[in-house]
Parts: C-alpha cells; structure tokens; sequence
C-alpha cells in the first residue's frame, strides 16, 4: 500500500484496552468518512509541539530584558529576596468552613509580592485553597492565569470555580476537556458571542466564492472569486481573533495546562502585561521547564503542589540526573525554606492511624486528622457490617517465608508476584463479603506486571474495581486501598519501592482502609519500608500469608469443601474469617483450625520473629550436624515441635542432603530424617504418590484432569548436585515422553484423541482406549493419554476455564502444560508442591535459609485414599460412557 497524503489528523483523546477514540480535524475533501465502505490506517506520529513549546519558553526566558515578570524571575533565581505587601486589609472569605492553616495559606499567598508555595499534603484541601485564593485575587480586580500540568487536574479547578460567580475561561482542545467543562473552553464562550453569526456568514461566503470558481468561465472570472476569497479569510480571521481577544479579556481567569499556556496560542492576542497573577497547581509534577511558559506572562505566582509525592516521570536517566527530576516548588523550598511556603496541615481524607504514619515520615508530625475523617472505618459505609477485616484502618499481610516469591523476570521494569494476587483476591473478597462496594476498593501495585496480573485475575470477578500503578493513582483517594509490594527475594533488592515518596502516595490513597501485602523480610532491607512495617506492626494488624494458605493451597485435598469451593459456593474456610488471629482467642475456638497456624508472629514486629526463627534454626542446626556425625541411620524429632519448626527441620535436611519426611497425623506428626546412601539418586518422596497430586481434578470431569505428574526427585537434594540440570534433563525426558504419546494418538485407531474436552468438536474417530470397569487400561495410561489430549488443546489447563492460552498462555515448568494468567500460578493448578520443592532446591543451591518454603504434609489417610480412588474410576467410567454417547450423536 502506497502511503499519501494523510486523510486527517487528530488527536487521540481517550485510549481503554479495547477502544482508542480520536478526534479529528475536518478530512481532506470528505474523503474521511465513517459512511464509506474503506477502512483507514492510523498512524501514530511523535507530536514535538510540546517539546517546542519548553524550548521556546527557555529561550524566552534567557533572552528575558524588563518586562512584567522581570521581578519574578528574579526571585526564582535567587538574586533577589521575595517581598511581601506591607498594608493588608482583613479577607471575607467565600469559602466559610477553610480551617486556620487553609485561611493563613490564603492570607499569605494574597499578601505575597512575588512568590508564594502552598504545601498540601494529601487530603488536606489543596484546591479548596486555591478556588479561595483565586476568587480573592479576582475580587481584588486581579487577572488571573491558572496552570496545571494536566488536563485532569485543570478540569478540577475549573469545575470548582464554576460554581462561584467569576468569569472563567478554559482553553486547550475542546476533546480533551471533560464534558461539563466544554461549556467554558474558548470554542463554546466564542460560539455564544454575538460575533458568531458573522463569522458563519463569512464562513458561507468563502463556501460560495469556492463553488464559483469551480464554475467560472474564464481566468479573468477566476481571479476574481479567488482574490475575494482572500479578502473573506482575511475578515474571518480578523474577526475571529477580535471575538477571542474579547473573551480572553472578559475572563477574570483563564485556566490551561502549562504548555497550553503558550504564547503560540490565544494568549499571545493579550497584551504583555495582562496577567497580575499566575498560579501553577500540582507544581511538584511538574517539570520546571513547562513551569516557565505561564510564569513569564505575570510579575507575581503562586505555586501549590505536594513535593513529598511523586515527582514527574523523566524518562531520560541523564536529564533526571541532571536536574530535570528536580520540581520548581522543590528547588524554591530548598533555598528559602518557610518563609515562602504555608503547608496545610488539617487532612479529611485518612483515618488518624493512615495518616499518622505519613505524616511523621514525610510531613514533620504536623498533620492532623479532621474529626469527620479521623475514626471512620469502613463498617461506617452504608451496608457494611462489622467483621475483623472492616474494623481495622490497617492490615499487614506478611508473605515473609512464605515463598510467594516474585517471578524472576529479566525486565528490572515489571516484575509480578503471582501469591500476592492471590492474596489480594481473598481480602477483597473478605471485605466484599462484608458489604464494602468494589469500586469504593482500589488495589495498588508498583509494578505495570503486577497490574496487569491483577487485572486479569480480578477484573472479570469485580469490574468495579480499580486496579491501578501507584504512579497512575496519585491525586486519587478510596475508602479501601490494597498494596501489593511484589518484591519477595532474598537479596532483598527492593528497586522501585525505594523511592519513599512512591510509598507515600501509595499509602495516602486511602480513607478507611490500607491493607499492605508484602514480603517483610525483603523489604527490610530498606531502612523506609522497615519503619513502615514497624509502624503497621505496632498500630495495626498483622497476618502472616499462612494464614490464608488454606485458601491458596488447592492441593490440600483433606478437605472436603474443596470441591464446593472450585463451584462457587463458600465453604468455611475459604475465607479466612474469624480465628485465623492467633490472639483472637474466642474466635479460634469458635471456628477451630484444622491446621495450626505454623508461623504466628508477635504483634510486636518482624523483628521478634526472625529472631526466633534464628534461634530455633542453630538449635536444630546442631542436633542435624549432631546426627550427621553420629552412626544412626535415623533421627525421630518429637511431635511436640510447632509446625513452624517442623519447617526449618524440613529445610535444614534438605540443606544437609537428608532424606526427611513426616508420619502420624495431627498432633501426633513429627519428622523423622535419614541419611542418604551415598550415589542413590534422589528418591521419591514417600509422602507424594503420584496418585495423590492431581487430586484436584479428581472432582471435576476427568477428560480435564492434569497431567500424570512425575515424582522424580523433585523435592529432594543434596546442595552438592547440580539440581537444575537434573530438573531440565527430568522436563526434556517428560517432553519427549509426551511427544510420543501424542504421536502414538494420532496413529488410527488410538482412540481418545481431544475426545475428552466436551466442547471439542473434533470427536475421537477410533476406538476409545478406555472401557467400563475391568477392562480400563492402567492408570498411568490413561492419565498420560489424558495429558495428551489436553496438550494439544488451546484453552487453559485448568478444569472448567475456557479461556484461551494462545496469545496470553503461560507454560508451568513444573507439569508443562499451559494456563490462562489466572490459573499459571503453580499453587493454583497444582503443582503447588513441585514449585515449593522446587524453592526449596534453590535454597540448598544458594545457601541462603529461606524459612517457609517448606513442605505442608499432604500424605492421606488409607480411607481417604480408597474414598478417592473409587472417585475417580467413577469418573472415568462416566467419561467413557460420555463419549460413547457423544460418539452416537455423531454417527446419527
Ligand atoms: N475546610 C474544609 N472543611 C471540610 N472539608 C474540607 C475542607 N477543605 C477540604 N475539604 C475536603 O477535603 C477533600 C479534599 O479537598 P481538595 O479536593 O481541596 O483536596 P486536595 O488537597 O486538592 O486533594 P489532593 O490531596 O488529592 O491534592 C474534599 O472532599 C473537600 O471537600
Ligand atoms: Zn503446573
Ligand atoms: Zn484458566
């Protein structure tokens, strides 16, 4: 295709995951037409108008001799002092309800000769106090310039100065501006002014001198109309700049963006010295640069903004370094201090307990909380009753020893945790439950990988929800806000979360509610974080991820419910409700736990915690080296050990190269570890049959049950061996042994083929391999004929999710087999197990004890076993008699 002229151009003014909406200006000749039967390229193309924009307002600025903001320029450069008026008269304010900090702010900026920084922390009426400042300045017969460096937050002040009484005008492209604003832009104040109508008349003047020429007869005649065509524009355009100068200077205030300041636009129709006051909102995100272009059109400016939140987004690593990073209102508070900026220090955003920890870290303790905000929880909403999720402004979920580690992604830039989705899914759930609405929710991660993880997994089941990058979230606030930290690694790298004024914004979203999920012991290495896991430690709630594993863990198969769960029903404890707390000790006894709670840290901090673990791990330490030493061929540890403990024992054999494992049930289980002859290669761990891994998918139509899974030395090791070639050698030989099933299965007459997906169309045209009772093939087969067949499906491998993995698919190492972004997360699908053992090999790798990561014991009981086992030969059997069935339809 041959690439023209372009039809149109426009600007893109709304982008969503399934819709881009542009507006565009008039097409060439009509050629551009959604009647027409063609379709159209978009081409993105870079817009430099911007970039030319701060370079003009430079070079501008450098070249700078004697006019109105000379004196501003001065001031903002340091070489001369601010200066305040020395007579002020007492203020009327419109605004009645402006606490003390707001009205001196106002006061002061007012009385301010040339420079004034109002510093609002979050919540505390930022724009409440400009609205005010500027009606003053206007009252006080002031023209005044109002910039922000977006167009959401200009749209915010212009809907809130719409409601008072000055005359207000709005410029930028009429798309980009919110629908209620519209009615204030240049475009509609000129459609509404008398000259209107004569500039449509003009207008269909030059319309009709165009068809005349095209009619003309001769050159003469042709001139004629073209030469009066010239004269129209020329009139329409006097005209129009006429109508714009008129409302530019009726308005009291005109509102644009900072680089929709720019004198290349309506503005350079106003004189020099219109403006008295410039003022900048949101000046902390801006970058100084984009500052200058309204700042020179004004001897005086006031600046607002937070410089405690982020900072705007440089792209460029040497620019930043260079002192692109650094905001006009930071580098004006650095050099003067206090004595040009007033901070507002009443917030009615957050509860006392939100806001307490920000405003010690960042804000020098001087916030306080408004009584109207300062208590409320979320069982305050309307329809929200009380549970232990909606009592509590703040919960820490801890994921520390856990091994909800981070997916190991080449891209510094995203990284996703796929546990902390799943935990994140679960409180929402919990506080869903309780009645808070979804879209009063908001789940907040760092990372562009995690929001995307999260999205996928959550969107479908609360599309009310908000799930957003911190970065994308600032200026906003909801009554519940959760923050998946994502970073979960031993070296306790931390790279984006280090940014302390990124963890400020995060936790300042919220007004009732914060609850954080992160991985204490990594993000301690950051002094910020530590104090921030302090803080919550000691003001809030804290559970440890162990207390919703019951949850995430599908492949603890003594449970019943399980099956009820997968189907949408609410067993008991899939929520983690009530007794979960180990303190809570009514409510424990009210819902017992089937499983003690392994690892129940002190409310007191991470730090008493680890200190235990330390503790307990030279003890058991020294009784393993003790044993090593010794002739014994086995060591029994009492059943007493907490299962905490039974953890690090797990480990620490591991680590050692021992063989370990658990007997007897409930209370009475302890471990008992052996040593390894010396070149066994790894055996199996007598604990996991391969019978009792895919149990999951016992409960669903077998035709979607998993594949056969390997029990190969998986989750045993010595450090010594190279266990991830082993591990790559194990999943070529599985490949391979795949590969051939699935070409024995394409043979004729191999039966089975696809067959068992019922919605799969293509239907097994031979003999099913499987038959009813006695003459059913072993089970190895069929699981491995099931696997096959599954293979070569495109949907998810997870029983009953249809959705596609051919685009969005992720590859378990571990069963090999792919799953929808809901499903890949090992645990999930189960193979919970391998990937732990497989955490586990990297710790005898590394060296490093990561306590956690251990194994729960998932051994059955005989009963239990049996009861399975009969399970599943009924479902095969109804899987055979379905096909059969299906097999009949089909030959009819
Ligand atoms: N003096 C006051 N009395 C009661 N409510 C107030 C007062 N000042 C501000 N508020 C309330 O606080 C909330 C935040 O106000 P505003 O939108 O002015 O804050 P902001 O500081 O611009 O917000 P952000 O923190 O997002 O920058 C609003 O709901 C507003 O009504
Ligand atoms: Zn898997
Ligand atoms: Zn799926």
């Amino acid at each position: 295709m041959e690439l023209g002229d372009p039809l149109s151009t426009g600007i893109v003014t709304r982008v969503t995951s399934k819709a881009i909406t542009v507006a565009f200006e008039e097409s060439r000749d009509g050629m551009l037409s959604l009647d027409r039967e063609s379709s159209y390229r978009l081409l993105k193309l870079a817009n430099d108008v911007t970039y030319n924009r701060l370079k003009k307002a430079l070079n501008t600025l450098k070249q700078y001799r004697g006019g109105p903001a000379s004196g501003l320029i001065d001031v903002l450069f340091f070489s001369s002092d601010p200066t305040s008026f020395s007579e002020t008269k007492p203020l009327k304010f419109y605004n009645d309800s402006l606490d003390t900090s707001q009205r001196e702010a106002v006061s002061f900026s007012l009385a301010q000769r040339e420079l004034a920084i109002i510093h609002g922390p979050p919540g505390t009426g930022k724009t409440t106090t400009i609205v005010e400042i500027i009606l003053q300045a206007v009252q006080q017969g002031l023209k005044v310039l109002c910039c922000a460096p977006s167009n959401i937050a200009v749209d915010n002040l212009v809907e809130r100065l719409a409601g008072y009484k000055a005359h207000i005008l709005r410029l930028g492209h009429p798309a980009r501006l919110l629908e209620p604003i519209q009615r204030h832009s240049l475009d509609a104040v000129l459609a509404r002014s008398d000259s209107a109508q004569i500039v449509a008349d003009i207008r269909k003047d030059i319309d009709q001198a165009f068809a005349k020429t095209k009619k003309a007869q001769d050159k003469g005649e042709r001139s004629h109309f073209l030469s009066e065509i010239k004269a129209l524009k020329k009139e329409l355009k006097q005209r129009e700049e006429t109508a714009m100068t008129a409302a530019l200077t009726r308005a009291s205030v005109v509102l644009a963006t900072n680089t929709g300041a720019s004198s290349d636009g309506p503005l350079k129709l106003l004189p020099e010295d219109h403006f008295d006051l410039v003022v900048i909102d949101e000046c902390a995100q801006a970058v100084e640069a984009s500052c200058w272009i309204p700042l020179l059109k004004a001897p005086k400016c006031i600046l607002a903004g937070d410089h405690k939140q982020l900072p705007p987004t440089i792209i460029s690593h040497k620019a930043a370094a260079s002192g692109l990073s650094l905001s006009l209102m930071e580098r004006l508070i650095e050099r003067y201090g206090e004595k040009i900026v007033k901070m507002l220090t009443v917030q009615y955003r957050m509860h006392e307990a939100i806001m307490q920890w920000a405003s010690s870290e960042m804000y020098s303790g001087r916030l306080t909380a408004h009584p109207s905000v300062a208590q409320h929880l979320l069982k305050d909403l309307p329809g929200v009753t009380s549970t232990e999720e909606t009592t509590i402004p703040l919960l820490l979920i801890d994921t520390a020893g856990c091994g909800l580690l981070e997916l190991e992604v080449e891209d510094e830039q995203s990284k996703g945790n796929p546990g902390e989705v799943q935990l994140a899914g679960l409180h929402i759930q919990a506080l869903v439950e309780a009645g808070v609405k979804a879209r009063d929710i908001a789940v907040v991660a760092p990372y562009n990988l995690q929001v995307d993880m999260l999205r996928e997994h959550l969107c479908h089941r609360y599309p009310e929800l908000e799930i957003k990058s911190v970065d994308g979230f600032q200026g906003r606030e909801k009554e519940a806000v959760i923050l998946s930290f994502v970073r979960s690694n031993r070296k306790g790298e931390v790279g984006f979360l280090a940014e302390d004024r990124r963890i400020n914004v995060a936790v300042t979203r919220a007004r009732r509610h914060v609850a954080i999920i992160c991985d204490t012991r990594t993000v301690s290495s950051h002094g910020f974080l530590q104090r921030l896991v302090a803080y919550f430690s000691q003001h809030g709630e804290v559970r440890t991820a162990f207390e919703y594993l019951d949850s995430l863990v599908p492949e603890n198969y003594s449970h019943e419910s399980q099956g009820e769960r997968r189907q949408g029903t609410k067993p008991p404890e899939a929520r983690p409700a009530a007794g979960r707390k180990p303190k809570a000790a009514a409510a424990a006894k009210a819902a017992p736990r089937k499983r003690e709670t392994p690892f129940s840290p002190s409310t007191s901090g991470p730090g008493g915690e680890s200190q235990r673990t330390k503790d307990a791990t030279n003890t058991f330490k020294s009784t393993l080296l003790a044993f090593l030493e010794s002739s014994e061929a086995q060591l029994d540890f009492p059943p007493s050990l907490s299962s905490h403990d039974r953890m690090l024992v797990h480990l620490l054999a591991e680590e050692h190269g021992l063989q370990h494992g658990s007997s007897g049930e409930g209370k009475e289980r302890y471990i008992t570890v052996r040593k390894k002859e010396p070149g066994q290669p790894p055996a199996p761990s007598a604990a996991t049959p391969s019978l009792q891994r895919p149990l999951p998918q016992l409960q669903e139509p077998p035709g979607e049950a998993p594949a056969p899974v390997e029990t190969g030395g998986s989750s045993e090791g010595s450090g010594k061996v190279d266990l991830k070639s082993l591990h790559l050698e194990r999943v070529q030989r599985e490949k391979a042994r795949r590969e051939e099933m699935a070409r024995k299965l394409q043979e004729p007459g191999a039966g089975l083929q696809g067959g068992s997906k019922k919605k799969d169309k293509s239907e097994a045209k031979g003999k099913p391999a499987v038959k009813t009772g006695a003459e059913r093939a072993t089970e190895e087969d069929i699981d491995a004929l099931i696997s096959a067949a599954i293979k070569a499906d495109n949907t998810c491998g997870f029983p009953r999710c249809k959705a596609s993995v051919t685009t969005l698919g992720q590859l378990c190492l571990h069963c090999n087999r792919r799953y929808c972004l809901s499903h890949h997360v090992p645990e999930v699908h189960g193979c919970g197990e391998k990937a732990k053992a497989h955490a586990r090999q990297r710790i005898s790798r590394e060296g490093v004890l990561y306590p956690g990561s251990g194994s729960k014991d998932k051994s059955l009981d005989p009963t239990k076993r049996a009861h399975l086992q009969r399970r599943l030969d009924k479902k095969l059997s109804e899987l055979t008699s379905q096909r059969k069935s299906k097999k009949k339809d089909k030959e009819k």
